[in-house]
């Protein structure tokens, strides 16, 4: 029975009926403005809870739900069944529909982007989901899948009615012993035939394709710090693969299903706990891990220094400490088991073990003349003195010149090569790019074990965050260590660095893994310089005092934003209840990120800033600063025809300073910045904006502005020739674009530039979303010829689309303004993932705006583009500016690169 309460297993059980109700009410009072976002949101999956029933006994604390007409997802499925542990990893993709609305489609036939020009995906989109069940539990595993009904159609089924009978055909790939021991069993109780693949094949194309396509997959961990390797495809192979799963294989791996088994040996993981249990009397693998943080192995092992009279054999460089015999200490002592701790029994064991496995998988390298080793299995169990064990012997044997590195996913390699192997899923071609990991609340807290049964709506979800976080409390907390034993290493290593005072409770940090999204549309941004080398965030949080600074900042913004988000949905009960979940939630990735910071992969400002969204739609928040956005939108429209004259009477020089300054005064408007929050208790809107305008002295703290003019306006003599096209990237509703960034644009426009109009794809805090810009841009239309023929150009105006038949006739009367979604749900970008549409907009482009703190400042500071780009941004942080431009609170940034 496992420990836990019931979880969930990922984040695609979290819908109900009551919540489509009320979405659809929530559509019918919103209004067309929200209704497409709404359509997003209820893309989500739905579950079906007709005929729920509870299965078994009622008393049981994890009684088996049945759902059986959920139809949410069509799934796919393949198995590792291995000598201890089942590996799970299926696909869902819920009923999507894009929203299809007249700009998506206006402005893929305007640049050219046509369902078919891209290559059919028969995934279009969807989830990968790592899941691990005991060998031992085998009934737990059938009992899973068949409650997911994942073994009912496949990725092809066109819909669930073709699902409701099991396919006497089904077929379900499968590798590891088990799937020929278990056949039977699954045909049995599943009815399903299972398909064997090759476990060595799948060992390999799992690790290949994981090495191409996760960007932070592979990672090395020596004297406990871990760190991110970046694989240059091209130069990959050849490596060394160990395998340490019950038994360990070693593997050469040439190239794409090029690979020979060089090496193995029987002591492995299956060694170690099975021993370990015998030895220490402990119930589970974790907790026999657990005990060996508090060991001490030198009352166990033989030690040069027991040999010698505690002296060094410093002739052939092994110093006292050194482990001579592993376990050699028990031969010279009258004792019985019992007289010795089970924590240095187990701690003793685990380097024992670790230690030959290095030291064999170094010989091989050497062997084959192989640089690098990756290890995977599930005896590393992301276990931090595991890893370091293993590094250190590899470093120590090799002296130096041969490297250990592991894998996240280590324990799922043979599953997903499974996974691989179905035929027409298209997934060997997905790139880093194309695939996007998330940490739902669960995923990362359910350490891939199931630990009862799916979640069957979001009520049920948040109870069990309410109980698990409890529990969470307790286990997230510091482990109390015995003082770090002296004398344990082998020559010169001392002690493994992980047992020091930095080591973290693994019951609660196992499995560093997500859900895997597969968003074939995204694409890299064509205008990178340097797509390899670019780093999106400027903040990193491997630095102790950037994260714990940044983690106040969110932690106190929780209690605001979780008002905002409740207020938005009317302070029901039902969003008082999603809000406390949300903060909870949040506040354990947090938790959890600041025990270990590298746990979901490289961490920067970025991810933080998106997981508090990604959190916030966990719980079905769909935009909580959405009333906020339309109010400040209202007010900045109302004005805009006064700044349009004020702007009009003024020269070409004075108008392009003014518009910039306007940029960057509107960019205070930002409900994400604590300082500017207290800000608008002091006045209305449009007060803070001239108070704003009025402090907008030059030079400002960045100050490019002369550069950016003469490239704009030349000088006497010289007139350049205007940009083609520009793609503003902007940022926050109401003044800021309203009153900064829409007059920018229009001054493009009247130049002869055309405008794309770059903004997210879902809500994130108060940014302006492009399903909402085609509103705010007809309404700005209304007080301006020049937006509004730029706007029908563009295919933009709803009104105008009607006439001219979605768009597809050009007016020649003026360049187009055009909107696109960045493919984001951010207040910052990643130009490594964004949308095909921006993607395709950018092609023409020859300059970029980027705007705002969170696009131009926490990301994009150090970017380098391959076209003229300007980043304007209000810092709105006080150690921000202090750290980046050497400034302070509410100085601007106005820094213009040309094109490289
Ligand atoms: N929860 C667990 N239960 C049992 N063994 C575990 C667990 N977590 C990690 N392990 C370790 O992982 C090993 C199994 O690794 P795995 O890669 O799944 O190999 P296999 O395919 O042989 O089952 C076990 O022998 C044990 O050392
Ligand atoms: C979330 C933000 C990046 C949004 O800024 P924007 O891009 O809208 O200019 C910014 O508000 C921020 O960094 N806030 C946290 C810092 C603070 O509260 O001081
Ligand atoms: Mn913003």
């Amino acid at each position: 029975m496992e420990e836990n309460p019931t979880i969930p297993d990922e984040d695609n059980n979290d819908n109900n009926n009551n919540n489509k109700e009320k979405e659809s009410k929530e559509e019918k009072e919103m209004g067309s403005l929200s209704n497409s976002m709404m359509h997003r949101s209820s893309s989500r999956p739905q579950l079906d809870l007709t005929g729920a029933a509870i299965q078994g006994n009622f008393e049981e604390r994890n009684p088996t739900i049945l759902l059986p007409n959920q139809s949410d997802d069509i799934s796919h499925l393949a198995l590792d069944i291995g000598g201890s542990l089942i590996k799970l990893v299926y696909f869902s993709r819920h009923e999507d529909h894009p929203a299809d609305d007249k700009r998506k489609r206006s402005i893929k036939k305007r640049l050219g982007l046509s369902n078919g020009n891209r290559r059919s995906y028969p995934i279009l989109g969807g989830r990968l989901h790592f899941v691990k069940f005991e060998t031992l539990k085998l009934n737990e595993c059938l009992d899973f899948i068949s409650t997911k009904q994942l073994h009912v159609g496949g990725i092809d089924s066109p819909s669930y009615s073709s699902r409701l009978l099991t396919d006497e055909n089904t077929i379900i790939k499968a590798t590891g012993g088990g799937a020929h021991k278990f056949a039977d069993v699954f045909k049995e109780r599943l009815g399903v035939s299972i398909d064997k693949e090759d476990e060595m094949d799948c060992l390999v194309a799992g690790a290949n394709f994981l090495l191409k396509a996760i960007r932070h997959e592979a990672f090395t961990h020596m004297e406990g710090q871990k760190e991110f390797v970046q694989i240059d495809h091209n130069d990959l192979f050849p490596y060394l693969l160990v395998n340490i799963g019950s038994g360990v294989s070693m593997m050469k791996v040439d190239g794409d299903g090029k690979f020979e088994r060089v090496s193995g040996t029987n002591v492995g993981g299956g060694t170690y706990w099975g021993l370990g249990r015998l030895l220490t009397n402990c119930k589970s693998f974790d907790e026999l891990l657990e005990l060996s943080q508090r060991g001490d192995n030198k009352n166990v092992d033989m030690l040069v220094g027991d040999i010698y009279g505690g002296l060094d054999y410093s002739k052939i460089g092994l110093s006292a400490s050194t482990i001579a015999s592993s376990f050699g200490r028990t031969i010279s002592e009258s004792k019985e088991l019992s007289d010795y701790r089970p924590e240095d029994i187990s701690l003793s064991l685990l380097r024992m073990i670790s230690y030959n496995i290095g030291q064999i998988s170094y010989l091989n390298a050497l062997r084959y003349g192989l640089k690098r080793i990756f290890f995977g299995g599930f005896f590393i169990r992301g276990h931090a003195y595991t890893m370091d064990s293993i590094s250190f012997a590899v470093h120590f044997w090799s002296k130096g010149q041969a490297q250990a590195m592991f894998l996240r996913h280590e324990g799922f390699l043979c599953a997903l090569g499974a996974f691989l192997s179905y035929e027409k899923h298209g997934l060997d071609d997905l790139m880093a790019h194309q695939l996007v990991e998330r940490f739902p609340m669960g995923a990362p807290y359910v350490d891939g074990k199931i630990h009862g049964p799916p979640l069957v709506d979001l009520n049920e979800k948040i109870s069990w965050m309410e109980k698990f976080m409890q529990k969470g409390t307790e286990i997230t907390a510091p482990v109390p260590m015995a003082p770090p034993p002296g004398t344990t290493g082998v020559g010169g290593f001392e002690r493994p660095f992980s047992m020091g005072g930095t080591l973290r409770s693994d019951s609660s940090a196992a499995l560093n893994i997500g859900v895997l999204h597969l968003v074939p549309t995204l694409d890299v941004f064509p205008l990178l310089a340097d797509p390899k080398t670019y780093e999106p965030n400027t903040i990193d949080l491997a630095d102790r005092s950037e994260l714990e600074y940044w983690f106040t900042v969110l932690s106190e913004h929780l209690p605001d934003l979780v008002d905002k988000a409740v207020a938005s949905e009317g302070r029901t009960d039902d969003a008082k209840r999603r809000g406390g979940a949300f903060a909870r939630a949040f506040s354990a990735h947090l938790r959890r990120l600041m025990e270990e910071p590298a746990a979901y992969g490289k961490l920067g400002l970025a991810n933080l800033l998106e997981m508090r969204e990604e959190c916030l739609r966990e719980f079905q928040f769909v935009d909580a600063y959405f009333s906020i956005k339309q109010r400040e939108n209202e007010a900045s429209l109302a004005v805009l025809s006064d700044l349009l004259m004020e702007l009009d009477s003024m020269n070409e020089d004075a108008r392009l300073l003014a518009l910039i300054e306007g940029v960057l005064a509107a960019n205070i408007f930002d409900w994400g910045s604590r300082a500017c929050v207290d800000l608008y208790h002091k006045g209305t809107i449009i007060e803070i904006y001239r108070m704003s305008r009025k402090k907008m002295h030059r030079p400002w703290q960045v100050d490019d502005f002369d550069a950016f003019s003469k490239r704009m306006l030349g000088s006497a003599n010289e007139k350049p020739q205007p940009h083609k096209r520009a793609l503003l990237f902007v940022d926050n509703s109401g003044a800021d674009i309203v009153l900064g960034m829409l007059p920018l644009a229009r001054e493009l426009l009247r130049r002869g530039t055309e405008v794309v109009l770059v903004a997210n794809s879902l809500p994130a805090l108060n940014d302006v979303t492009a399903m909402e810009l085609p509103e705010i841009v007809a309404e700005a239309a209304k007080h301006c010829d020049i937006l509004r023929k730029a706007a029908e150009a563009g295919g933009l105006l709803v009104d105008a689309m009607v006439n001219i038949q979605d768009g597809s006739v050009e007016n020649t009367a003026s360049v187009p303004l055009m909107v696109v979604e960045n493919g984001c749900g951010s207040p910052c970008i990643d130009f490594r993932q964004v949308s095909s549409e921006l993607a395709a907009a950018a092609k023409d482009a020859d300059l970029i705006i980027l705007e705002g703190m969170g696009r131009a400042l926490h990301t994009n500071f150090n970017a380098h583009f391959k076209c003229d780009a300007l980043k304007l941004a209000m810092v709105k942080n006080q150690r921000l500016a202090e750290k980046l431009v050497k400034g302070n609170i509410y100085d601007c940034v106005c820094r213009y690169e040309p094109s490289r």
